[in-house]
């Protein structure tokens, strides 16, 4: 398996002439103390660990090799470092340090985020203000727009996913069902790398093996499997929405029902639901995804009025949750 990342470690040695050489020294897992299950998947473990030399904390992602290769998952292993590989510069992202392996696992080193599940925070408080919402929904959308902006559909956009980190910002993570477009340099396209059309990365030809978590999943995943650009923005529709109402839109007794519910875009809003939030998950919650706001769009809607967006918007002290 084929290692990326940055050495993780380098060290001066002198040889028999005096001379000091930097060697590039790979951690591995004793370099390590690792602590608390963070997740489990069906592969895969994330355990908070230590570094043993710089106490540094990082969430630790173990890939059982066996299984991988029985389950036949070796393609998302890849497609899941790889994503991770080309969103490295966004502080909305988890991170991918370095990885490592031995006999039995692969290993991902990535941020830890300690403040756990935006979904976690807002089980206990019910539901958000206008302010926090604003707040959490423009730090997702920042990651959103930057993911897509290097050719990354996430396709499983929800509460659990968007972690937060020690100072409570958002840390979007679990990008093993992440979608990687065809580099739009090869494409006759705009210059800043996307193609800006919002059903980018629709697969029309191909079977998608892969839909999301039922509540969040797009009308377009469930009716022609074209999981695309704007599906990641009907996912945020569904999180702005739950944010503020306590629940997601689309909720039924069972995963067929709430599928249902989606296509026949079935939805009400709670009495006393801000107006201005309502119209922009009106124009997100949009059965055609080409018809749906565009990042651009969604970032100068008056819900998002005096958000100071790029690094001020990561710069400020998060609300407290109230
Ligand atoms: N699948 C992953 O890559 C992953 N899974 N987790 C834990 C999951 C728990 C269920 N909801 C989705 C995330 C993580 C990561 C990346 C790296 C990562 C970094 N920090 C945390 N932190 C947590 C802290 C408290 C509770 C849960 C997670 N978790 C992860």
């Amino acid at each position: 398996w084929r290692e990326r990342g940055s050495a993780s470690a380098t060290r001066q040695e002198s040889d028999s002439n005096g001379q000091t050489h930097t060697r590039v020294v790979k951690k591995g897992v004793k370099d390590f103390n690792f602590g608390r299950t963070l997740g489990e998947g069906s592969y895969s473990t994330v355990l908070a660990a230590t570094d043993r030399q710089n106490l540094k904390e990082y969430a630790i992602k173990v890939l059982d090799k066996r299984h991988i290769i029985k389950e036949k998952k070796v393609k998302y292993v890849n497609i899941e470092r790889d994503t991770l590989n080309r969103l490295t510069e966004h502080p909305g992202v988890v991170r991918l340090y370095y990885t490592f392996q031995d006999e039995r696992s692969l290993y991902f080193v990535l941020d830890l985020a300690s403040g756990g599940e935006l979904l976690g925070v807002l089980k206990k408080m019910g539901s958000f203000d206008v302010e926090c919402t604003r707040f959490y929904g423009a730090e997702i959308l920042d990651s959103v727009a930057y993911m897509h902006s290097r050719g990354v559909i996430h396709r499983d956009l929800k509460p659990e996913n968007v972690l937060l980190d020690r100072e409570m910002h958002v840390k979007i993570t679990d990008f093993g069902t992440a979608k990687i477009l065809p580099d739009p340099q090869k494409r006759a396209v705009g210059g800043d790398g996307s193609s800006g059309d919002p059903m980018d990365g629709a697969e029309t030809d191909r079977a998608v093996s892969f839909v999301g978590t039922a509540e969040y999943v797009s009308p377009e995943l469930l009716r022609d499997k074209n999981a695309c650009k704007a599906s990641d923005l009907w996912a945020f529709g569904c999180i702005i929405y739950q944010l503020l109402a306590g629940r997601p839109p689309f909720k039924a007794a069972n995963e067929y029902l709430t599928f249902q519910k989606i296509l026949a875009l079935d939805y009400t809003f709670p009495d006393g639901f801000p107006e201005v939030a309502r119209d922009l998950v009106e124009r997100l919650l949009v059965l055609d995804p080409t018809s749906r706001l565009p990042v651009e769009h969604i970032r100068n809607h008056r819900f998002f009025e005096g958000v100071q967006w790029g690094k001020a918007l990561w710069r400020q002290k998060a609300p407290r949750l109230k």
